[in-house]
C-alpha cells in the first residue's frame, strides 16, 4: 500500500496473509479475505499455475511478530475461476477460492468478510479503504505491519476514459484511488473494503496497477469486482 497509514491491529479481521513455501520458510505473497470459516477469497494471479505449497495466516498484523492472535492454516485446495487466463489479465476473472485444511476459529481478531449483493455497482467516490502488506512505494519493500489507505471508487466511465485505463478495464472490475494512495505488489488478492450504509463490504480483490508506477496519475488501482462473481463463489463453496 502506497500512502495511507498502519492499520489498528486486527481492525480488518477478514484480511489474511497468503504465504508460499520456499525451502523450509514461508513468504508473504498476497492478501486475501476470509469469506467462510473454511474458505479464503484471493486473486487468481496469486496462485496461478504454480504447484507451490500455500498457507494462510489469519489474525495477522505484523508479519515479523507472533502476537498469539494468529491462526496458521494450510491451503488444501485451490479453485481458480475457469475463465481466468494469466496471459489476459485485462479479461478479468482474476479471482480464486482457497479451501482451508481446517476451519478458522472466529473471534475478535478473525471474522468473516461481508460480501456485496450480486451485481451491486458502487457510485463514484464511494468511501473505500485498501488494506495490505504490499510494497509501500513503487519498487519499495513490503510493509511488516498491515497498512490501510483511503481509496475512493472511480466510476467505470471515468476509469475507462482515454488517458485513464481505457478498454483495459472491464465492467467486472472496480477502479479506486488514482491519487497518491494505491495498491502495490504484495497487496494483490487483498480486499477493497467499501462502506455501504455504515458497514464495510469487500467489494474488490486487488488485481493490478500500472507498470509505470503503483500510484501513477490517472491509473487507479484496479480490483476484481466481487459482486460480479457471487454466483460462481456460491457454486464452488456450496458443494465442497
Ligand atoms: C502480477 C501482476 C499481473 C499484477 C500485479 N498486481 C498488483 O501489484 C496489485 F495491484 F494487485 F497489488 C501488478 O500490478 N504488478 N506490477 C508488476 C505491474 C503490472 O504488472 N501491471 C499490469 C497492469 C496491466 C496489465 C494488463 C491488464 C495490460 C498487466 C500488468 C506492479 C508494479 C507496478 C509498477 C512498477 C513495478 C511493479
Amino acid at each position: 500500500v502506497v500512502g495511507g497509514e498502519i492499520a489498528n491491529p486486527n481492525s480488518w479481521p477478514w484480511q489474511i496473509s497468503l504465504q508460499y513455501k520456499s525451502g523450509s520458510n514461508f513468504y508473504h505473497t498476497c492478501g486475501g479475505s476470509l469469506v467462510r470459516r473454511g474458505w479464503v477469497m484471493t486473486a487468481a494471479h496469486c496462485v496461478d499455475g504454480s504447484s507451490r505449497t500455500y498457507r494462510v495466516i489469519l489474525g495477522e498484523h505484523d508479519l515479523n511478530v507472533n502476537s498469539g492472535r494468529e491462526q496458521i492454516i494450510a491451503v488444501s485446495q485451490i479453485y481458480i475461476h475457469p475463465q481466468w487466463d494469466s496471459n489476459r489479465l485485462s479479461n478479468g476473472y482474476d479471482i480464486a477460492l482457497l479451501r482451508l485444511s481446517s476451519d478458522a476459529s472466529l473471534n475478535s481478531y478473525v471474522q468473516l468478510a461481508s460480501l456485496p449483493p450480486s451485481g451491486q455497482i458502487l457510485p463514484h467516490n464511494n468511501f473505500c479503504y485498501i488494506t495490505g502488506w504490499g510494497r509501500t512505494s513503487t519498487g519499495g519493500s513490503l510493509s511488516a505491519q498491515l497498512k490501510q489507505a483511503y481509496l475512493p471508487v472511480v466510476d467505470h466511465k471515468t476509469c475507462t476514459s482515454s488517458g485513464w485505463w481505457g478498454s483495459t478495464v472491464k465492467t467486472t472490475m472496480v477502479c479506486a484511488g488514482g491519487a497518491a494512495e494505491a495498491g502495490c505488489n504484495g497487496d494483490s488478492g487483498g480486499p477493497l473494503n467499501c462502506q455501504v450504509n455504515g458497514q464495510y463490504y469487500v467489494h474488490g480483490i486487488a488485481s493490478f496497477v500500472s507498470g509505470l508506477g503503483c500510484n501513477a496519475p490517472q491509473k487507479p488501482t484496479v480490483f476484481t469486482r466481487v459482486s460480479a462473481y457471487i454466483d460462481w463463489m456460491n457454486s464452488v463453496s456450496a458443494s465442497r
